[in-house]
């Protein structure tokens, strides 16, 4: 299985001044800095660098053999990178205890550097690198000054997995052929075929997928049309394959790398899409509680609309070829139910607009084309009115029978959404519909996970370690509003038979469970381990390749002889819970509501963005306002700070803009640049640009 590999970092500053007082060192923040940027910069996540030793020690042979040897023969570092020592001065002794140390010379990664520097600066012929191999351990030696040793390292640092990966022996699974040829590309390394070869036993993985075969790409194009036709499936749970932590081994057993491949955006929402059981049929009253439900049946219209002939304005009702004149007025028409006095010609009837006409009358005058010829004495009620209007047209100003709708048309198709708009309700009770046929909406159950998760409105202040609970209250009122029954199932703590008995319990209540933390790497990240091995649960994902939400995971857990219920177990992070909820469980809920095609899935539009997006190795959903500008354009302002833990990236959001990987964009671009067009994913409702 491919999995993520830890290539593990020793730092060794060699430095007199830096030994005497560890404050006046600079190097290692700046070699920090440099690696945490190549982590940045990998584009799948088949390695990561982790800087395990950092260590301070004078300009002392024996001291520099004595961790070298520490860090290569007894920690197995992949990795140690000293600074300093390097120059001609009587104390720099680094290169010559560390050649005393190497077991193989690596004279091509000190070319690489001296090269590198020569760039920069004629000092560098000065220097005098070394670099090699103890045992699996990768050793380099850069110069002393916080500026060339990041020059230095910078000039290697994407070559480097490949050299750490080979000194421990190569494992075949570990970088793929992509990654192989990209690191060469980014590296100015040309492909040769002998280079190739040299590779080759590193990139040919023998049929396994590694983790970006499955690919990286952004998950704005996603549409599924609920299971189908599309990529090829990832990889899934096999049957009685657990891949999840067993809680009853100790913690130095737990998984160093994650058992689960990491999947695109795109390959999630068809797993979720295939796993979502069929709509269930259920009857409901038609009144406001019918919105957002998805009709199961065509309904027809068992009664006409209008169900009597009406008049469409104030005014007279009259025989159309009777034409201009005076005329009596022997009766009122009001818009109330009763027994009508028919008209003959020669007469007209006073009616308002709704109003049923007399029978014997063909077309209603408008108020406005007429006027009093006679009254009472009294002056209240007219006696005769003459019609000024000519050329009356039969049922001019009159609603026929039927006219709107007759008896037996379609009025809503099977599959029809009941909206919020209310016209859908409105179709249905205008012809007497009490009760129609819909899919069920789901219940979900919402679940925060975490000893260190407390109520959000406890009055007492936190102590140390403890964490209002954000996601809960965000969970079930997007869940609300999205339409949806949400039952609330408060906060579980770290602890397997806990766990067991609230997701037990909740299994009874509800048709989908959300929860909240603990699906990462952590020992306390029980929800893998429990849904696999104490609900026998299938995992269809554990990972999938997006920023925030990278832990995201789907599994269904089966309950006696029903359809097995799904259960989404998303990042704790504030801000990876409500992007993932929109993006996977929104969706679930939707499909599970009996929403079809592209209705299931958030709704996409171009924007262009305000302000400069900065790329990251990950595909991002970005949030960000979009609103509509003058020219009826959209346009994106970043909600600023996009850090996971940052539920603020979720206020006034409204859109998830999809930002491709680093990788995915050509000529090593590392930015959007503002005014350039991206794909939005609508979250919220759209607002007009302030002006
Ligand atoms: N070694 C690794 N560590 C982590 C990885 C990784 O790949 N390797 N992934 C990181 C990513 S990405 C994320 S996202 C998080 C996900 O963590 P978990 O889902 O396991 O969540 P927790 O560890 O329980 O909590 C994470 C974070 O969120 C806070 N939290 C949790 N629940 C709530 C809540 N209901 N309301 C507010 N805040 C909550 C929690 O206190 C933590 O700060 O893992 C990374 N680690
Ligand atoms: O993917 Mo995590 O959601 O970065 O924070
Ligand atoms: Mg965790």
């Amino acid at each position: 299985m491919s999995a993520t590999k830890e290539l593990t970092v020793g730092l060794l500053i060699v430095s007199d001044t830096a030994a005497a007082d560890h404050a006046t060192d600079r190097a290692i923040d700046t070699l920090t800095a440099v690696i945490a940027e190549a982590n940045a910069q990998i584009h799948n996540n088949s390695y990561e660098w982790l800087v395990e030793e950092r260590r301070i020690i004078p300009d002392d042979k024996e001291k520099i053999q004595e961790k070298i040897k520490d860090w290569s023969d007894n920690k197995a570092l992949s990795l140690i990178i000293t600074t300093g020592g390097t120059g001609f001065a009587k104390r720099d002794v680094t290169p010559e205890a560390v050649s005393e140390m190497l077991d193989k010379t690596a004279s091509g990664l000190v070319h690489g550097m001296l090269a590198a520097s020569l760039k920069i600066t004629p000092f560098a012929i000065m220097s005098r690198p070394v670099a090699g191999v103890r045992r699996d351990t990768v050793i380099i030696t850069l110069p002393g000054s916080p500026k060339g040793a990041k020059e230095n390292l910078e000039s290697i640092i994407k070559l480097l997995p490949h050299a750490c990966i080979q000194a421990a022996g190569g494992d075949s699974r570990v970088i793929h052929s992509g990654g192989i040829k990209k690191l060469e590309k980014e590296a100015g390394v040309a492909a040769s075929s002998g280079a190739h070869d040299h590779h080759s036993h590193l990139y040919e993985s023998g049929g396994l997928a590694s983790d970006d075969a499955v690919g990286m790409t952004s998950g704005c194009g996603h549409h599924h049309h609920g299971g189908g036709h599309h990529a090829p499936t990832p990889r899934t749970q096999q049957d009685g394959e657990l891949r999840s932590n067993d809680l009853t081994g100790d913690v130095t057993r737990r998984h160093r790398s994650s058992p689960y491949p990491m999947i695109s955006v795109k390959e999630a929402h068809k797993l979720v899409a295939e796993k979502i059981s069929a709509p269930e049929v259920v009857k409901r009253k038609v009144d406001a509680g019918l919105v957002g439900y998805i009709l199961a049946e065509d309904v027809k219209a068992k009664e006409s609309v209008p169900a009597f002939r009406a008049s469409i304005v104030d005014g007279y009702a009259v025989v159309h070829t009777d034409g201009v004149g005076i005329y009596p007025v022997v009766g009122v028409s009001h818009a109330a139910p009763g027994e009508l006095k028919p008209l003959e010609s020669g007469q007209i009837a006073r009616i308002t607009t709704g109003a049923p006409l007399p029978p014997g009358a063909t077309a209603v005058v408008m108020v406005e084309d007429t006027r009093i010829a006679k009254a009472t004495d009294d002056g209240k009620e007219e006696l005769e009115i003459e019609i000024l209007a000519s050329g009356l047209t039969e049922l001019e100003n009159v609603r026929e029978i039927g006219s709107d709708m007759k008896t037996g048309d379609l009025l809503l198709r099977k599959g029809a959404e009941i909206t919020a708009v209310g016209g859908e309700v409105g179709l249905l009770a205008s012809v007497g519909a009490a009760e129609v046929a819909v899919y069920k909406k789901p219940v979900v159950g919402v679940l925060s996970t975490g000893d260190e998760i407390v109520q959000h409105d406890r009055a007492e202040s936190l102590s140390i370690g403890e964490v209002r609970d954000s996601n809960r209250p965000t969970l079930l009122a997007a869940v609300n509003a999205r339409g949806f029954e949400a039952v609330d199932l408060g906060i579980a703590k770290d602890q397997p038979g806990t766990l067991e008995d609230v997701l037990k319990d909740a299994l009874s209540k509800v048709d989908v469970i959300i929860t909240t933390g603990g699906v990462s790497m952590g020992e306390k990240d029980l929800l893998k381990p429990t849904i696999e091995r104490t609900f026998n649960g299938t995992i269809h994902f554990g990972r999938v390749a997006m920023k925030p939400g990278k832990p995201t995971t789907f599994a269904t857990i089966p309950v006696n002889d029903d359809i097995p219920k799904p259960i989404f177990s998303l990042p704790g992070n504030p801000a990876s819970a409500t992007v993932t909820f929109h993006l996977f469980v929104l969706p679930a809920l939707r499909q599970l509501a009996g929403f079809i095609g592209d209705d299931v899935h958030l709704a996409k539009a171009l924007v262009t963005v305000e302000q400069d997006l900065v790329l990251d190795p990950r595909p991002e959903y970005h949030r960000a306002a979009i609103r509509i500008d003058r020219s009826g354009g959209l346009v994106a302002r970043s909600t600023g700070g996009q850090r996971s833990s940052r539920i603020g990236s979720m206020e006034a959001a409204n859109a998830l803009l999809c930002l491709p990987a680093i990788s995915e964009v050509g000529d090593k671009r590392t930015r959007i640049p503002r005014g350039d067009k991206v794909e939005a994913l609508i979250i919220g409702e759209l607002k007009v640009l302030d002006v």
